[in-house]
């Protein structure tokens, strides 16, 4: 299966953004992804709405938003408002998943959840038909340009088969440290899209970068 790919706006060239996000709209890439961190939930503060706006005025794909943020109830709406057409919040954030994850799809947007490393994935066993996607960190969040941890993979093929089991056809992304030589691997494992920034971003060519990523992908033989 061809990936979807989902290129970090946080690895951008902030001075440049404009021309950043052209170069998205004129790639393979299939959606932006934006990472919106409060300096609480993770040790970093990213950007707000005004980023996000100003990304929805140029970004002529669809806009993944990432909230790894405490209490991402409070402001789920007004990122809905400001373009998002996904909104993914970490289980470890929602004291009441289910009631964020429904408010998500009330705003008109796909719903995601994203767990930690440390978060096993059959906590979502009973919450199958709430979400459309589930992001598995790669890494522990906050930053980007770490390596991804190993013991990330194996996340992957257990929740693809929580949720092959459990009838459901939601998504699952990958997170941190992907490029071109772990890509195949995660997909593998059963990974639908990959976030990447500073494999496409720090890229000599990051349409290429894309292109690459896009279609890296050699199906495993039965
Ligand atoms: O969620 C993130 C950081 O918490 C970023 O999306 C992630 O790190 C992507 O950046 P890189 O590809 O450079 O690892």
């Amino acid at each position: 299966m061809t990936p979807i790919i989902a290129p970090s706006i946080l690895a951008a060239d902030f001075a440049n953004l404009q021309r950043d996000i052209e170069m998205i709209n004129g790639s393979e890439a299939d959606w932006f992804h934006v990472d919106v961190m409060d300096g609480v939930f993770v040790p970093n503060i990213s950007f707000g709405f005004p980023v996000v706006e100003a990304i929805r005025r140029h970004a002529q794909k669809p806009l993944d938003v990432h909230l790894m943020i405490v209490q991402p109830e409070r402001y789920v709406d007004e990122f809905a408002r400001k373009g998002a057409t996904h909104i993914t919040v970490h289980y470890e954030a929602c004291t009441h998943l289910h009631r964020v994850l429904t408010q998500i799809r009330e705003a008109g947007c796909q719903a995601g959840v994203a767990l930690n490393m440390q978060t096993p994935v059959n906590v979502l066993a009973d919450l199958v038909d709430a979400f459309d996607q589930v992001l598995i960190m790669t890494i522990n969040p906050g930053f980007g340009g770490q390596q991804l941890l190993p013991l990330s993979i194996p996340k992957v093929s257990k929740l693809r088969q929580l949720l092959r089991g459990a009838g459901s056809s939601a998504l699952i992304g990958v997170d941190g440290g992907m490029g071109l030589a772990n890509t195949p691997t995660l997909l593998d494992a059963g990974a639908d899209y990959v976030v990447a920034g500073t494999s496409v971003f720090g890229a000599d060519d990051p349409q290429d970068a894309i292109r690459q990523l896009k279609n890296r992908h050699q199906p495993m033989v039965a």
